[in-house]
């Protein structure tokens, strides 16, 4: 393993636009979901939506056929799987839903490349798709930043991978997103990880307000080719720095840096 855990959005991350949107209009449902809009959240409008597609006759399987033509950049599958293949442990932190991950994941043979996928719930129940909030907000509301909405706290998410990490164990984060939802958890990146913002998408406008206020380095990217060409650097960079040997010109001190290798030190001066 690298000891690097990339984290990515789903929509207009790994997938080009919303998938949520995405079914809704190409089953030709648009119009009543803009109306709905404004009288709920977006989350139990979407299980309301999936109602409302159910009672027209539109079947699971064509819920299916709609989620298997949906646009996705060329780079983006190579990227994952080099990634995978550099020994990144690959993750998802997503608001769409369970059910429209799963069948693009598989549909684009992808799926087993990721370790966990967090969402909405999404599942088939009586031949109807129901879409449930990831944070029952009924309970108790989770009360982040403001920024989040009341069905998904991605910070709280990092949180806990976050805290999942032993103490020894210096893993870094590199997080690709592109929404308002994916602002919270790039606030609680430590300096050690990677910020990856879509250019000109609402997480990039809300980080340059005030850059300052994130810890991790930030690294943005406008599609597909560049996410491939960013992520790949981070990864051979956070690599090298990790199992860099470096012998200083200096002839009295020679340092090494030696890899991440538990109980060795990670810096040995040797005398010549
Ligand atoms: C102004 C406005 N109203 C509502 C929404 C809700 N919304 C739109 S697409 C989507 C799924 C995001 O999935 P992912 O987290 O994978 O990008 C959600 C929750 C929004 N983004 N902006
Ligand atoms: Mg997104």
């Amino acid at each position: 393993m690298s000891g690097i855990v990339v984290v990515f959005d789903f929509d207009k991350t790994i997938i080009d636009i919303d998938s949520d949107n995405w079914v809704v209009d190409e089953l030709g449902f648009t119009d009543l979901f803009n109306q709905l809009l404004p009288t709920m959240p977006w989350n139990s409008l979407m299980d309301k939506m999936m109602m409302e597609l159910h009672s027209k006759g539109v079947t699971i399987e064509e819920i299916e056929e709609v989620l298997h033509r949906i646009p996705i950049h060329p780079r983006v599958i190579p990227a994952i799987k080099a990634a995978h293949a550099l020994g990144c442990d690959l993750r998802i932190v997503s608001d769409a839903n369970m059910f429209f991950i799963e069948t693009i994941l598989e549909h684009l043979k992808i799926k087993e490349y990721f370790s966990e996928i967090n969402t909405n719930p999404g599942y088939v129940e009586e031949g109807r798709l129901r879409i449930l909030p990831y944070h029952d907000f009924n309970k108790a509301p989770h009360g982040c930043c403001g920024l989040c909405p009341p069905n998904m706290c991605k910070g709280l998410i990092i949180d806990r991978i976050q805290d999942s990490f032993s103490q020894d164990d210096d893993k870094k984060i590199i997080y690709l997103g592109d929404g308002a939802g994916d602002y919270c958890p790039s606030l609680r990146l430590k300096q050690r990880d990677f910020m990856m913002p879509r250019k000109n998408f609402p997480v990039w406008d809300l980080i340059c307000k005030d850059p300052s206020l994130l810890k991790a380095e930030i690294h943005g990217w406008t599609d597909g080719e560049e996410l491939e060409q960013v992520l790949l650097q981070l990864i051979s960079q956070i690599s090298m720095e990790k199992d860099a040997l470096f012998m200083s010109s200096d002839c009295k001190t020679q340092t090494l840096l030696i890899s991440a290798h538990e109980p060795l030190p990670k810096v040995l001066h040797v005398r010549p």
